[in-house]
């Protein structure tokens, strides 16, 4: 049996899994590791602890089966690594994606107008999410990273870059064009790294990995015994993107793990966003990018774990749907998750969260169901976003996958809110089954696009059940908690 490993190196852990012939998981191995929390609204990752795991949960997966035909590779997107050509080790911890410490600069940048410059060829915002900020900190915090990168001898990657690094023994510095065009200095326009950005940053292109289609020759490794080649890399969202098969225009994906991100494909066209979404490549096939307009959402199902190990209300996940069911229906909590400021439409990195409603009803279960509506609330947000800056986005059923959309009380509240359809398929996998996808396309084990297409399978189709009025005052609410959160 042949079959296909993928990677799915996500923020809270690492996961190998091994896809057979018919695409259906055979075997998963996962390890968290350390979230390190330096100062408010800083987040890193140490990436030798991320490196370990990657390597662990391989190696068991590859201890499974003698016939691997490829292995593809999804990450978390825009963590930033700078390590040393020479030396293989990183100068830095990994700066994640939700690290708001360059708020300042991105100010700045603002104020002088080159958010423009980025908008029009990187398709984002100014803001600290976006890795080319983090790279200049690294570079201007870090003793000897300037002359070190002048000279040639530093290597920025996203994390799927990194793991190619380690993985191929240095062979090969290299991303595909879904993780390059979160940097904030590719140009997705003309599929090149952008040298007006890159300057302004200061930071130079020698450090750049080469660019490559999500399905393409990355390298190969050995380091599990058999020479395996790696053939597909996209970042999470875009794989999640892919594996829910969302390859028409119009098609939209939202993926629920720590944060949310809502993924509308719109074809060969760029839209710029008038709402504050971002402009990104959902894939790049035979060199063709597919762009879509993403809506990203920073605290999703971070919520559900602020509950057990911050309030400690649940004992685990799955304990907030049954708890959420017991919350007094007269008590009316509305809870905006901005714990690392606020994401998309909304772009407020000094935001913090809030609770409004508070009364001496409100206990556990309040808050339980307060948390998993404010899931609903934020990609109602984005929604209406879509709707606003593309009319191709009218009207569609939305494809939900991550740890988060396994809870019915959750699912059914978003179709509720949205007043739309949400389907729910068979495999929840999707990351991964995207950088499967890939990696046995190109192997020519797995089919076609369309082929792949077909095997979509729903398991569930939530239809929105809550009369108009309710929802639009309960929206209503929402953006009343957001504007004052806001101040
Ligand atoms: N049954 C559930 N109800 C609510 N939230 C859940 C449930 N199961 C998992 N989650 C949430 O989903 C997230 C994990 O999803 P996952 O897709 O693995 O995330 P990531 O890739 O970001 O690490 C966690 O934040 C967890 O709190
Ligand atoms: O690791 P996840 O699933 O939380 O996804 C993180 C996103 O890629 C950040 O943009």
């Amino acid at each position: 049996m042949t079959f296909v490993l993928a990677i799915d190196q996500g923020t809270t852990s690492t996961r190998a899994i091994l896809f057979d012939e018919e695409m259906r998981v055979a075997h998963i191995a996962q390890e968290e590791f350390q979230q390190i929390y330096p100062q408010s609204g800083w987040v890193e990752h140490d990436v030798e602890e991320i490196w370990a795991t990657v390597k662990s949960v391989c190696g068991q997966c590859v201890a499974k089966s003698d016939d691997i035909a490829a292995i593809g590779i999804t990450n978390q997107r825009e963590t930033t690594v700078v390590w040393n050509r020479e030396t293989g080790e990183a100068l830095h911890n990994a700066i994640v994606w939700q690290d708001r410490r360059t708020s300042e600069f991105c100010e700045e940048l603002r104020a002088e107008g080159f958010e423009e410059v980025i908008g029009h060829r990187t398709g984002l915002l100014a803001d600290p999410y976006f890795s080319g900020t983090k790279v200049r900190y690294i570079l201007e915090t870090v003793e000897g990273a300037r002359e070190l990168a002048e000279a040639g001898k530093l290597a920025f990657g996203t994390i799927d870059s990194f793991l190619i690094w380690r993985l191929t023994g240095g062979k090969r510095h290299v991303t595909d064009a879904t993780n390059a065009a979160r940097t904030m200095l590719y140009d997705i326009r003309k599929g090149r790294w952008s040298t007006t950005i890159c300057e302004r940053f200061g930071i130079p292109m020698s450090m750049l990995p080469e660019v490559l289609d999500c399905a393409a020759d990355f390298g190969t490794t050995d380091l599990f015994g058999p020479e395996l080649p790696i053939l597909g890399v996209a970042g999470d969202q875009q794989a999640a993107t892919i594996g829910q098969a969302c390859f028409e225009p119009g098609m939209l994906k939202s993926t629920y793990g720590t944060g949310c991100f809502a993924l509308l494909n719109t074809g060969a066209e760029l839209v710029t966003s008038e709402n504050r979404l971002l402009g990104t490549i959902a894939y790049r096939l035979d060199g063709q990018p597919t762009y879509a307009l993403e809506g990203s959402i920073f605290i999703a199902g971070a919520v559900v774990q602020w509950l057990r190990d911050g309030l400690r209300i649940i004992a685990k996940a799955a304990d907030t749907h049954p708890l959420a069911e017991k919350a007094d229906p007269s008590v009316e909590l509305y809870l905006v998750p901005a714990f690392t400021g606020l994401g998309a439409p909304y772009w407020d990195a000094e935001a913090r969260g809030a609770i409004f409603g508070l009364t001496r009803n409100a206990g556990p279960a309040e808050f339980a169901r307060a948390a998993l509506e404010s899931v609903g609330f934020q990609t109602r947000d984005l929604l209406d976003a879509m709707r606003a800056d593309w009319t191709g986005a009218e009207d569609g059923i939305l494809r939900v996958d991550g740890g988060m959309s396994a809870s019915d009380w959750a699912m059914q509240f978003l179709a509720d809110i949205i007043g739309a359809p949400v389907d729910r398929p068979k495999v929840l996998e999707t990351t991964a089954l995207g950088a499967a996808w890939l990696a046995g396309m190109r192997a020519g084990v797995y089919p076609d696009q369309d082929g792949f297409a077909r095997t979509w399978a729903l398991d569930h189709q939530f239809t929105p059940q809550m009369d108009e009025a309710t929802r639009d005052r309960r929206y209503a609410g929402w953006q009343d908690a957001i504007r004052r959160t806001r101040g």
